[in-house]
């Protein structure tokens, strides 16, 4: 049966009318009812990662709409899916693959394991012996610089955990003394701002592509090799300088040794990596070894298998991926809302957002289901988010009395790097977790036109001044952030992305959606190439796009 024709569908859609303009229903009366808030929190405990507790009482769910949930979860067969997934069946069809990041982070002992760990022992002994100065570069320095040089999976999750590891005490002083830079856009700017004041004598050169046929980092390749060869010129053989400063990251090996890095070089994965799941493989190993240590990353790689094993085995009423991506359908296929927030209260989850919007998006934006057959409702949603505070002073005003869109709120009861002033009334960790708590009830609670009234504001300035609540949102908070916790995090919005497409009954691990664009940017390349060199007029495309290339290739200069 199809996906809106099953009974549970219609009654989660009638629960979701239900809600709408039902004040007995707002959210300010129902986070008012203590036994409803106790069942809409869990607990994930754990050694190393101490407590990641979900508080998801401000989401405009009672506990029939939950019933609800769990039997739309039993309907669409998840627990069988997530079997799958974690057994290794062959779920990505579109590509003929199996979806096995889960296998990258289980340790030598897993059903991967000897693969897996045949690649991470050669980057532990790799990245220890460039740490220690064992492997040095051509003209014999340090190599203390490091250039990744990747796009979408091959630098989003790396740059996640990059900028979340710099503040935490024990990854930091592993750096010290080191650089990590990342080169994604094919804009030369990019590449200007990434090398200007690079030493190349003292910088590795990364190419991660799990293809090794990105365009963009390709070119980016070629510009690096260019710059690393001319910058060596003459102190150094150019075999000698790629030998020692030019290595890979790829599943495509003989390409990356067509593209002339010798084997050695190449650090591979598997194809049961997708790209936007490939940060725990050698595409964020060896970059973030380089950096911070192996150790520091086998620690991260024990987080998201905590995740992993609480996900394959907790049951889904305590099972915080599955909550997370049940209320994610809740508020996109029901409730109508079509945009998410991701919101760490964390200066160092900067780039979660970014790296969850590719996961999440990349992976549920689709238009038809696993047989192909076209859905008749929306899948995905736009996910956007920055940290706060930052966030409060930018976009939060459309929150609060603009549109709706369902907010995680992330904090830590520890900081990475705790400041303290005698003078102030609260530590400033203290002043950012005040946010934390505030903000999911003033989106909740709202201010209604007594509040103002009661407050003295002047009656012209009441319309202006109400906010109207009933704006959902899930806290998480964590009891500290490290290089094990972060693994976690990563694993709870990898999973979530995973139980909305099994919800959804969609291929949440191909991406055929970026096809179509590259093939074009082909063909506006080959004209761009004939003009260029042969005075060929802009042919083949429609008016928009000839007048506008017309205009690009009078005006700028090669
Ligand atoms: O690692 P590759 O093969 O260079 O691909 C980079 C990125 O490009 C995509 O294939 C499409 O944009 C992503 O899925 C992937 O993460």
């Amino acid at each position: 049966m199809s996906f809106t024709s099953s009974a549970t569908y219609a009654s989660l859609k009638s629960a979701a009318e239900g809600f709408k303009n039902n004040p007995k229903l707002h959210l300010r009366e129902l986070c008012g009812d203590s036994e409803r808030v106790a069942v809409l929190a869990t607990t994930h405990e754990s050694k190393e990662g101490g407590k990641m507790s979900l508080d998801y009482s401000r989401q405009q769910i009672d506990l029939p709409t939950l019933d609800l949930l769990f039997d739309l979860a039993t309907s669409r067969s998840l627990p069988q899916k997530i079997k799958s997934l974690a057994s290794g069946e062959v779920i990505n069809k579109t590509e003929g693959r199996r979806v096995g990041h889960h296998w990258l982070r289980e340790g030598r002992t897993g059903k991967m394991g000897e693969e897996v760990w045949g690649v991470l022992d050669r980057v532990k002994e790799f990245t220890d012996k460039v740490r220690s100065g064992a492997h040095l570069g051509a003209t014999g320095k340090p190599l203390t610089n490091v250039v990744a040089i990747g796009i979408g999976g091959s630098q989003l999750g790396p740059e996640f955990v990059n900028e979340s590891l710099r503040a935490d005490p024990v990854a930091r002083s592993a750096a010290s003394g080191r650089t990590l830079r990342f080169l994604a856009n094919v804009d030369p700017v990019d590449y200007h701002l990434t090398f200007t004041d690079l030493d190349p004598e003292s910088t590795l050169i990364i190419i991660v592509s799990k293809t090794f046929t990105t365009a963009e980092t390709m070119l980016n390749a070629r510009t690096a090799r260019e710059w690393l060869t001319k910058g060596t010129e003459g102190k150094a053989d150019v075999k000698d300088v790629l030998g020692k400063q030019f290595i890979a990251v790829s599943s495509a090996v003989e390409k990356a040794k067509e593209f002339g890095i010798m084997e050695e070089n190449v650090f591979g994965f598997w194809d049961w990596v997708g790209g936007r799941y490939s940060v725990c493989s050698s595409v964020g190993v060896v970059p973030l070894s380089l950096q911070y240590s192996f150790p520091v990353m086998e620690s991260f790689l024990s987080g998201a298998n905590n995740i992993d094993t609480h996900f394959f085995n907790a049951p889904l009423r305590s099972n915080i991926p599955v909550i997370l991506g049940l209320l994610g359908v809740w508020n996109s296929t029901f409730m109508g809302y079509e945009t998410r927030c991701l919101l760490p209260y964390s200066q160092a989850l900067k780039r979660l957002p970014a790296h969850i919007q590719q996961v999440d998006m990349e992976s549920n934006g689709k238009r038809v289901d696993m047989e192909g057959k076209e859905l008749d409702f929306q899948t995905g949603e736009f996910n956007f988010g920055e940290p706060g505070t930052n966030g409060q002073h930018s976009f939060y005003q459309l929150l609060h009395q603009g549109r709706v869109a369902p907010s995680d709120f992330i904090g830590f009861c520890r900081s990475q790097s705790p400041v303290s002033l005698p003078s102030e009334r609260v530590a400033n960790h203290d002043e950012l977790m005040a946010n934390f708590f505030a903000q999911p009830d003033a989106l909740a609670y709202g201010k209604t036109e007594k509040d103002c009234r009661d407050e003295g504001i002047k009656e012209e300035l009441i319309p202006h001044k109400v906010f109207p609540g009933n704006r959902p949102s899930s806290s998480l908070l964590m009891t500290h952030l490290d290089a094990f916790s972060i693994g976690q995090l990563l694993a709870v919005y990898e999973h979530r992305t995973a139980v909305q497409g099994f919800i959804w009954g969609i291929n949440s691990f191909d991406q055929w959606g970026v096809e179509l664009g590259k093939a074009l940017a082909g063909q506006v390349r080959n004209q761009i190439m004939a003009t260029r060199r042969e005075g060929a007029s802009v042919a083949g495309f429609n008016a928009s796009t000839t007048n506008m290339l017309e205009s690009y290739l009078k005006q700028s200069k090669e």
